[in-house]
């Protein structure tokens, strides 16, 4: 990867203010969205990552009832359970329009209807991402089936099932296809060993460039800001 090419890494003092920066960027963003247009479509991870943050997104001076948002990806779990990630949005962010993955009674027929409904969402005003210490980002998981088409730049937006190697192994994601048509696209990593992983994958070296995460890193180039924390 070129350095012409190189994400931005934006490198914070600690996961506090890095919660702060982002949820400020990610408010400007959905500010600008609603003062041209009557709705605004946010994607966000799933994940322990962002917990701080959206606290403070919640703390926005917002309309959020006109902001519609989905989880990047969701694991097969009823919205309920502690896993679920859009019952931690529901819980932080009361007022915006969920959508909810679980379109049908079946993960593929879910995927499928959840994929045409995000597809629709356009433009995608903001997409955040986080990454796993195995190089996973939403749930496109090292070495699981389909994995080839989901890491598609030229497949259409969608969604798909994503098959994680821990509990519980069957997740839905959006496609890489989908969550680059992010108009600000975003990561969120924490800790020394997922830098370390980054650094990797941004070098091109070693195993990592064939990990999800190094396709997001070619795909998106310097349209990706990565935020970062001890
Ligand atoms: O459903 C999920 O878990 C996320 O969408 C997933 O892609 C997450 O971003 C990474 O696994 C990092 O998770 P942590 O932030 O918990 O390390």
């Amino acid at each position: 990867m070129s350095p012409i090419d190189l994400p931005r890494l934006h490198c914070h003092a600690d996961r506090p203010s890095c919660a702060r920066a982002l949820a400020q960027e990610l408010a400007e963003r959905l500010r600008a969205a609603l003062s041209a247009r009557s709705r605004a479509h946010l994607l966000l991870a799933g994940g322990q990552s962002p917990q701080a943050l959206l606290g403070e997104l919640a703390r926005a001076p917002l309309d959020w009832t006109r902001v519609d948002i989905s989880p990047s990806d969701e694991r097969w779990v009823p919205v309920e359970a502690p896993q679920s990630n859009l019952r931690l949005l529901r819980e932080a962010l009361p007022q915006a329009r969920l959508l909810d993955p679980r379109q049908a009674p079946q993960p593929a027929a879910a995927a499928q209807a959840w994929g045409a409904q995000l597809a629709e969402w356009q433009p995608l005003d903001a997409v955040l991402l986080g990454m796993g210490e195995d190089g996973h980002f939403a749930s496109l998981f090292p070495g699981m089936p389909g994995l080839a088409a989901a890491l598609d730049p030229a497949a259409a937006p969608g969604a798909l099932c994503g098959l994680a190697a821990d509990e519980p192994r069957q997740r839905l994601s959006a496609n890489l296809s989908l969550l680059l048509r992010g108009e600000w696209l975003g990561l969120l990593v924490f800790g020394a060993a997922k830098r370390r992983l980054l650094e990797d994958a941004l070098a091109d070296a070693g195993d990592a460039r064939e990990l999800p995460i190094g396709a997001l890193l070619r795909q998106a180039g310097r349209r990706l800001q990565i935020h970062w924390a001890p």
